[in-house]
């Protein structure tokens, strides 16, 4: 059978021997078969393996990689028609994350006192959408144009800068939440940081260099057990990934300014509440499951020990983010280059006057007039702290921070935004 021995192995050296016809004609014929069927494998392999493959089922961490369109003549008038100061000490801020819940308030309160503000947003699904584009059409009514693109897309940022010097970024844009950071971990990698480290990257080649501040968390004290948290505290064992990502954030930050003279203010916010808040948020979920009648899980720690945070009103956040802007010096360096050392600033933004997450049900109760069905539930070891309290003292020496709003009070404003919101509840928020 020395025929078979003659077979090329490589398909490419393969010749006909024309004094052997009608043999290798046979010869061939089965060769062009075995090809034919060998291709269909490999077809066959790679629609397997594009199609059906985990990667190509729905992600929710690559949700915000979707393609957005933006640039051209009109949409570049909307850009710097939004960012136009309309004041002679005003300032053009880019706000990151200009449709959540805490970019939205400090997008308006920026536009009301004369500030150029441009929001950019990719509006994911984290929760539902729906309110992000109503806190959008709330801010295009007062005049601040939201685009709708990714952190992560560099060529989307350079454009901004292009079109308009900022003078400040307000970043707020980031995968929020502690538990759901065991859910899906690699879409806060995919904002907290890699999408910070691109919105470095273009403020530092921009010129001039923006001043930067940016949304960090309480989460980053972590397992610390000092309280009330001073700044000065150790923040290096997290509880949740989501704490991790934010420290690694406060790290990012410190390497920007020493490298390239970037001026970085990072704030920790404690469990920031109230009006347009966000539907993940305990107060926020209560509120709709005590309305219809659903019962809630609240946590307690071992030996029946008190769950409780330092909830934070809005619009006290708010004053702590424009001043942390107002104080904001300016970065030293330009085109990439450091020329000199930078602020680099790290301050709490709480209330000082940690609540009981049970006094919290206690107070939605009275003002929604229902009775919740507690569930009583140890405190499940998913990223949550027992305990969260704040030391202010150095936001209200160094930006005149002083939060006025207790939690009835506070909540008392939610509660009416969210009753006309869903209609008295009847729209149950998802
Ligand atoms: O300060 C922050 O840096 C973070 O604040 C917020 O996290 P938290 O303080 O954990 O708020 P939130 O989930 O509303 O739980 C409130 C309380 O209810 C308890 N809780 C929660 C859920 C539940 O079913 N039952 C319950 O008792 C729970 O144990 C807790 O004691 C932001 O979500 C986060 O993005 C980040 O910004």
């Amino acid at each position: 059978m020395k025929h078979l021995d003659d077979t090329p192995s490589t398909p490419g050296k393969f010749k006909i021997d024309k004094s052997h016809s009608y043999f290798h004609r046979t010869r061939w014929q089965s060769s062009v078969a075995k090809l034919a069927f060998w291709s269909l494998v490999f077809v066959g392999f790679i629609f397997i393996f594009f199609y059906r493959s985990p990667s190509s089922l729905p992600d929710p961490s690559r949700r915000s990689l979707r393609t957005y369109s933006w640039g051209g003549p009109a949409w570049e008038k909307r850009v710097r028609s939004s960012a136009h100061v309309r004041t002679r000490r005003g300032v053009s801020v880019l706000v990151t994350g200009a449709a959540g819940f805490v970019g939205t308030h400090v997008s308006s309160a920026l536009k009301r006192r004369g500030d150029g503000v441009l929001g950019l947003d990719n509006f994911n699904d984290y929760y539902d959408p729906s309110l992000k584009r109503a806190r959008q059409a709330l801010l295009e009514r007062s005049g601040v144009f939201v685009v709708e693109g990714d952190i992560n897309d560099a060529a989307l940022l350079k454009k901004l800068f292009e079109v308009v010097p900022f003078t400040h970024v307000m970043h707020l844009a980031a995968q929020a939440g502690v538990r759901y950071a065991m859910e899906n971990p690699s879409s806060y990698v995919h904002s907290n940081i890699a999408g910070f480290v691109n919105l470095l990257e273009v403020c530092k080649s921009a010129n001039p260099q923006p001043a930067i501040v940016w949304a960090s968390s309480s989460s980053v004290y972590g397992l610390n057990t000092k309280v009330p948290f001073s700044e000065k505290d150790r923040t290096d064992q997290p509880a949740s990934l989501y704490a991790a990502t934010k420290k690694a954030g406060e790290e990012i930050a410190h390497t920007y300014n020493h490298i390239y003279g970037l001026s970085l203010t990072g704030l920790r916010f404690f469990t920031v509440y109230g009006p347009w808040g966000r539907p993940d948020m305990a107060y926020f979920f209560f509120t709709r499951d005590i309305l219809k009648g659903k019962a809630i899980s609240v946590f307690e720690g071992a030996n029946h020990g008190t769950v409780a945070r330092d909830f934070t009103y809005i619009d006290d956040i708010v004053k702590g983010c424009l001043g942390a802007l107002d104080t904001a010096e300016k970065s030293t360096g330009s085109g990439g280059k450091k020329r000199g050392a930078a602020q680099l600033r790290v301050f709490n933004l709480g209330n000082t006057s940690p609540v009981p997450v049970s006094d919290l049900v206690s107070i939605l109760e009275r003002l929604l007039k229902v009775k919740a069905k507690r569930n009583i539930m140890k405190l499940p070891r998913n990223g949550d702290v027992q305990f969260t309290h704040a030391n202010i003292s150095s936001a209200q020496r160094e930006l005149g921070y002083k939060p006025t709003t207790d939690l009835q009070t506070g909540l008392k404003k939610f509660a009416r935004w969210y009753l006309g919101y869903y209609n008295g509840g009847k729209k149950a928020a998802s």
